[in-house]
């Protein structure tokens, strides 16, 4: 393994000996958010911080997203990303490169630097094993019931035993969201949601979103370090939470209220941010807790 800064990770090392104990053997869903994946280095980082993880005796499990990515593809064929709650509008087309940037280029690269790193990365989309089917989803906004977003998918049933299998075979899974339908159609999910989902199928001791934020930010832009699934609501109802945010915390209230022993949400700009998360007493980001 290629680890740079020696004295800086032999510092975090010492600082984070109780906590390999600790978390020995259990396993970590990382949400690796498209915001979160902006330079070399950055990426580099991260997937060095994965394979350290699976060192450590932890079983990481990446669900990555990329939207900005699928954003700058629609863009060279003349498309505008188009939201509603923070889901892509998704035609056909739009589908076909949503397809080819996360299950292609965005998969790839996350494996090929987590291999190249000494970890055993395995990519898949939920049409691998057919592990992640999916069927269509209609969203309720303020002015109307059921609307018909294209091709976006709610996870029907999700093969968790899949992606436990080959963390327990020494694999690091990193999965793209996108999902199979009935007829074999693929679906584009929403990353935090196939995080969430997959953190409840495995019972992870721990989800971590890494996004472009320091975590949760109120009205005056603070973070709010704890948050309760009352104080989530309020800041839904007066309109705090918005955009992106809402899948994130909707996945993030969701896992936590079902058995997911912990979900936090960070700075995945922050160089080294998943260790910071995991092996120091502090902590970073906003941690959603079940009351
Ligand atoms: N209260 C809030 N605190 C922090 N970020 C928020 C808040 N409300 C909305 N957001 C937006 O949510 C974004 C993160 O979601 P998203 O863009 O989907 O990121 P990712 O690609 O990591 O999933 C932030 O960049 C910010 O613009
Ligand atoms: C339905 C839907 O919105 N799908 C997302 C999937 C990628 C994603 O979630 O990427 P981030 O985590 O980087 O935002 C999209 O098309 O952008």
């Amino acid at each position: 393994m290629n680890i740079e800064n020696a004295q800086e990770r032999a510092e975090i090392l010492a600082e984070a000996l109780p906590y390999i104990r600790k978390y020995a053997g259990a396993t970590i869903v990382v949400k690796y958010g498209g915001n979160a994946m902006t330079d070399e280095k950055l990426k580099e980082g991260f997937a060095k911080d994965i394979v350290l993880l699976k060192l450590c005796g932890m079983n990481p499990i990446v669900v990555h997203g990329g939207g900005p990515q699928i954003n700058q593809m629609l863009e060279k064929v003349g498309k505008h990303g188009e939201f509603v709650q923070g889901m892509r509008v998704t035609d056909a087309e739009t589908m076909n490169v949503v397809e080819m940037v996360l299950g292609g280029s965005v998969n790839k690269e996350i494996v090929s630097l987590i291999n190249q790193y000494g970890g055993k990365a395995v990519g898949l989309t939920g049409k691998d094993g057919h592990f992640m089917k999916a069927k269509k989803l209609f969203i309720n906004t303020p002015d109307k019931n059921g609307v018909d977003i294209g091709q976006v998918g709610t996870i029907d049933t999700i093969d968790g035993t899949l992606i436990s299998g080959l963390a327990e075979k020494g694999y690091i899974p990193v999965i793209a969201p996108i999902g199979v339908g009935r007829l074999g159609e693929a679906f584009n999910i929403n990353a935090d949601l196939v995080a969430g989902r997959l953190a409840k199928e495995l019972a992870a001791e721990r989800l971590i979103m890494m996004t472009n934020t320091p975590g949760i930010l109120d009205k005056n832009g603070e973070l709010l370090t704890d948050l309760t699934p009352a104080l989530v609501d309020e800041l839904i109802a007066d309109g705090t939470l918005s955009g992106g945010m809402l899948p994130k915390i909707a996945s993030a209230l969701d896992a936590a209220t079902n058995g997911v022993k912990a979900t936090i949400i960070i700075d995945g700009r922050v160089p080294h941010a998943l260790l910071l998360e995991l092996f120091t007493d502090s902590g970073v980001g906003s941690m959603i807790l079940e009351k």
